[in-house]
């Protein structure tokens, strides 16, 4: 199984992009990892038209996305998960023969309801709310925790 990360903007800051590389290059010991960049909408003005933003990335996101991909997308309002039930909902889908999982992340404004409905699993990291660079850091690191608890490693020490 492959995963893959769709994501609306780049990892700016220094200090989040190095703890990026860092847990995208562990998970990649477990799994192949692919990481697509989708240009933001500029806002523009001082008033910026959020569901014309979140609509036309959600466009941008959704071209990405292929017919038969099992998609989890990220959203505080989502389902929260302990770090073990993660492991097992990836396990599931390595051993039932999932080609790819798509993860999908927003932009400053969040996602529309068209990719929150593309789903097949909307995945909360908390209640509140973190920057997309933040929470792309933070998937990465459940996804290699979740690996390592899959293969029984001692990473998670519980
Ligand atoms: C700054 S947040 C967007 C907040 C926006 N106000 C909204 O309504 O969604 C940017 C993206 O990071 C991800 N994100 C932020 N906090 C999250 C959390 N607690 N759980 C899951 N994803 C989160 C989501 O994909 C979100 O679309």
């Amino acid at each position: 199984m492959k995963l893959r990360l769709l994501c609306v903007g780049r990892v700016s800051e220094a200090y989040l992009r190095a703890g990026v590389e860092d847990f995208s290059a562990r998970v990649r010991r477990y799994l192949p990892l692919e990481v697509l960049e989708i240009k933001e909408e500029k806002a523009g003005g001082r008033r910026p038209d959020v569901a014309r933003i979140r609509d036309r990335e959600g466009e941008r996101l959704l071209a990405k996305v292929g017919e038969n991909a099992q998609v989890v997308v990220l959203d505080e309002g989502g389902r929260a998960m302990t770090s073990e039930k993660l492991a097992g909902f990836l396990e599931e889908h390595m051993l039932g023969g999932t080609a790819e999982l798509v993860f999908i992340l927003g932009g400053a404004y969040g996602l529309c309801d068209e990719v929150k409905r593309r789903a097949n699993l909307v995945l909360s990291l908390s209640q509140m709310t973190f920057t997309h660079q933040m929470a792309r850091l933070f998937l990465l690191e459940q996804l290699y925790r979740g690996l390592t608890i899959v293969r029984n490693e001692p990473y998670h020490n519980r």
